[in-house]
């Protein structure tokens, strides 16, 4: 099977080319790709297939989808599916050029979230339209023994994004945070954040279905909302993650873009 390494801001993926969506990825097979000491090694499953070939109906949430000509189906290292990927639509897009499969600058990439348009910029950031960001009230989770309490955020995925106003670093993310399955029925992912200078936030993540990540391009986006909803700036954010920095701006009509590096590391088969 060939593959390509992949990361955005230190969160990385396995990218698979399956251009005629032939392959059988199975979660079993997920998490051999993702395992860091028997496998690959990976934060979760970028497989690019043209969405003429995906086999399925798209859902409802996806029907945007259906006029790109590559889809990205995501998976997270424990073999789950989940909606999107921020950091894993702008590395598709970096691999769909380096691998000749599109042109760009403009990419239309199909997600079970909808579509969305990356621009990989000469720079070599690329800079995706993360689609509509919607926040659905107050939620709260207990992570190592403590109540915290912070911003319910869709971005296209489920998010529970909490203003710490200690730093990030002094929170131990080693255990999955416990949350209300009646907020979160499919889980959600768990984002910490601090102001640390106007319209500058650090974030650490708990991503559902891989652990704590480098980075997470959906809940930087979700960080910079529920910022930016707390009163504490206007629409351009700077987030500082472990593996690097993003830029977020928010726009007026509920969207935001997602700017950062992407970039492909290697490319190989397996045994
Ligand atoms: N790392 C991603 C998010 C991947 C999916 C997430 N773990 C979920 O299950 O929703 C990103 O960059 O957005």
């Amino acid at each position: 099977m060939r593959f390509a390494k992949g990361h955005g801001t230190e969160n990385d993926f396995v990218i698979l080319p399956d251009p005629d969506g032939a392959l059988d990825l199975t979660p079993a097979l997920v998490r051999w790709l993702c395992d860091r000491r028997a496998g690959i090694g990976g934060d979760g499953v970028l497989r690019v297939v043209r969405t003429e070939a995906l086999g399925a109906p798209l859902p409802e949430s996806a029907r945007s989808a259906a006029a790109c000509a590559w889809f990205m189906d995501y998976r997270n290292a424990d073999g789950s599916v989940a909606e999107m990927c921020g950091n894993g639509v702008r590395v598709f897009a970096r691999y769909l050029i380096d691998s000749g499969l599109a042109e760009g600058p403009v990419i239309d990439i199909g997600t079970r979230a909808g579509a969305r348009r990356a621009t990989v910029g000469a720079d070599g950031d690329v800079a995706v339209a993360m689609g509509e960001v919607r926040t659905l009230g107050k939620g709260g989770a207990v992570l190592a023994g403590e109540d915290l309490r912070g911003a319910r955020i869709s971005v296209g995925n489920p998010h529970l994004a909490v203003a710490v106003d200690r730093p990030v670093a002094e929170f131990d993310l080693r255990d999955a945070p416990l949350l209300d399955p009646a907020q979160y029925p499919e889980g959600a992912n768990l984002e910490l954040f601090r102001e640390v200078e106007p319209g500058v936030l650090e974030m650490r993540v708990y991503e559902r279905g891989s652990g704590e990540t480098r980075s997470c391009g959906t809940g930087i986006v979700a960080a910079a909302a529920a910022a930016a909803a707390a009163g504490g700036g206007g629409s351009a954010w700077t987030v500082r993650v472990p593996g690097g920095t993003c830029a977020v701006t928010l726009d007026p009509g509920g969207g935001a873009l997602l700017r950062g590096p992407a970039v492909i590391v290697a490319e190989g088969e397996t045994r």
